[in-house]
């Protein structure tokens, strides 16, 4: 195909090598035309398919952790269920009697700043109503203002107009429960307040958007650490296709800057993804949130494999033959590898229903508790049941506040941390190929355990230096793994600072191995010396 300048239209002969898309005839035209080509220049580009809708796709051969995508949301807000936090800054609301803003008298704010900023919109709609704010509808009363926006501003973002041609799957939704719920908690109110008068069906349009596109995000700390998950929406990012084996790191700064990034390498016209439904959850859960939440089947290769790339994270233990036997699903039966015990599908989902309720409710900080349970499970799930795996972060994270007390940290705890964490690295390698947050922060946790447990085996002398420098070694090795999968976090993040630290403790941990193989070369000198003496 015959390629022209995007300046002049003649012959090109450059071609932009980020976007692989456009073409100039010269350097100087290139150079003319970036102020305008940079506001558009990605390499990755929208497609259309008939499964998918629109998706992304790469537009030439991507590195892995190149960046894609930097995006701002255009807008934001608490989430459905959010607890009460301040709608302007989303810090958590501080103490029982919060204030109140004192322009539209209805919506929780935690300081005057806080009257104004992302407020300011539904501040003047609300204004003269004596309207409650309720946080399920704050994003959706954003939305709503700003596609009104179009009409009656004098000079409206036209943003609004490509969101309304944003994904709603309407007609899977009218009449569900989902439904239901937004013309009660939504519509209605926002009816009754006066706000929203006669555009119910916009308003459930917006719901559905919102459901159907918004990224989760993490609103700020307040003052005792805690974070509320908040709910964006970035225009570009959205058009991205799910798969559970994602090839995109995606981050979100502390400013809402969403960062898209090829985890792995990807290939010119490959598919760009992400998980919708986070990791650490089995082809069972995974199938219903997708279907529930986003209308649609997943057929990509982890949910198509009954043992999920080998891991079993949807696997149970055949209740028949005990652990020899692993029961997987094929169609609708689950079958057992070892005996010809069969279980039904609804069978199953009780049990896995049943677990997770277990685990929503259990006390984090109570380690035996979380210890019993892991036991009980076993009996019933895979090891690497997604519920197994997510109750094993749950006692890295135990075991680690409970040795964060200690003085000396407790061996015992030290070698069941490690034992977890050895377990679950392989599943986390397999469903997030590439770079992973999840699998940065446990190859720091399992570092850290091996380091700890060295020196303390060293100090009571059960191991050699020799044997310290080898466990040493070991964990270095992790560490910059590690240090590796967390370059990609936002500096601001936890785990953007976690990555400071980890690379603060790589360099110690090299010193001190340093200092330590000298101390071993020197001994070996002396020994050496000695045998000599010895021999004369
Ligand atoms: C956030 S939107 C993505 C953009 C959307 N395809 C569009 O045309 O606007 C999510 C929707 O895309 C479709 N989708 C995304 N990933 C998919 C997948 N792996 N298989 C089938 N449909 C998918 C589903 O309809 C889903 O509800």
């Amino acid at each position: 195909m015959k390629r022209e300048c995007q300046v002049c239209s003649a012959p090109a002969s450059f071609t932009c090598q980020n976007c692989a898309q456009t073409h100039y005839c010269d350097r100087n035209h290139q150079k003319e035309d970036w102020p305008k080509h940079k506001l558009r220049c990605a390499p990755i580009l929208v497609a259309h398919n008939e499964t998918l809708g629109r998706h992304l796709i790469a537009a030439r051969p991507l590195r892995q952790g190149e960046l894609l995508l930097r995006e701002r949301p255009l807008v934001a807000g608490p989430r459905v269920g959010s607890t009460p936090v301040c709608v302007s800054c989303y810090r958590t609301l501080p103490g029982p009697r919060p204030r109140l803003c004192g322009r539209c008298g209805g919506a929780w704010v935690c300081g005057a700043p806080c009257e104004g900023g992302a407020h300011a919109s539904e501040c003047a709609a609300l204004r003269g109503r004596n309207v409650a704010v309720n946080a399920q509808w704050v994003l959706p009363l954003r939305c709503y203002l700003g596609v009104k926006g179009l009409k009656t501003d004098p000079e409206p973002d036209t943003r609004w107009q490509d969101v309304l041609g944003l994904e709603t799957h309407e007609k899977e939704r009218r009449g569900s429960v989902r439904w239901s719920v937004i013309q009660r908690f939504v519509v209605q109110e926002l009816q009754e307040a006066g706000v929203i008068s006669n555009d119910a069906e916009l308003m459930h349009k917006l719901c559905s958007i919102i459901d159907v596109n918004s990224f989760e995000i993490r609103g700020p700390e307040n003052a005792s650490g805690r974070a509320e998950r908040l709910k964006g929406i970035y225009l570009k990012a959205s058009l991205m296709s799910h798969s559970c084996v994602p090839n995109t790191h995606l981050a979100v700064s502390n400013d809402f800057q969403l960062v898209l990034r090829a985890a792995v390498p990807v290939e010119k016209g490959e598919i760009i993804s992400f998980n919708y439904t986070g990791p650490i959850k089995s082809t069972t859960e995974r199938q219903d949130m997708l279907s529930e939440e986003k209308y649609f089947l997943c057929r990509c290769e982890r949910c198509l494999d009954p043992t999920e790339l080998g891991t079993h994270m949807n696997s149970l233990n055949c209740p028949a033959c005990h652990k020899d036997g692993i029961l997987t699903k094929h169609e609708t039966e689950w079958t057992c590898s070892n005996c010809s015990k069969t279980l039904k599908d609804d069978v199953v989902r009780t049990t896995i229903f049943e677990a997770r309720r277990v685990l929503d409710t259990l006390d984090l900080q109570n380690q035996r508790a979380l210890e019993a349970v892991l036991a009980r499970f076993s009996r019933t799930f895979h090891p690497n049941h997604a519920i197994m795996i997510d109750l094993k972060q749950m006692l890295i994270e135990r075991y680690r506040s409970n040795l964060l007390v200690e003085v000396k940290p407790c061996k015992k705890l030290l070698r069941k941390k490690i034992e977890l964490c050895r377990q679950i690295l392989p599943v986390i390698r397999l469903i997030e190929p590439g770079i992973s947050r999840l699998r940065g922060l446990t190859l720091y946790a399992f570092h850290l355990s091996i380091v700890l447990l060295g020196n303390r085996e060293f100090e009571a002398r059960e191991i050699t230096r020799k044997e310290l420098i080898s466990k040493l070694e070991e964990a270095e090795a992790f560490l910059k793994e590690a240090v590796f999968h967390l370059s990609y976090e936002p500096k601001d993040s936890p785990e953007g600072i976690l990555f400071q630290q980890a690379e603060t403790a790589l360099k110690c941990l090299q010193e001190t191995i340093t200092e330590y193989q000298e101390d071993e070369r020197a001994q070996e000198h002396r020994n050496k010396g000695i045998r000599r003496g010895k021999r004369r």
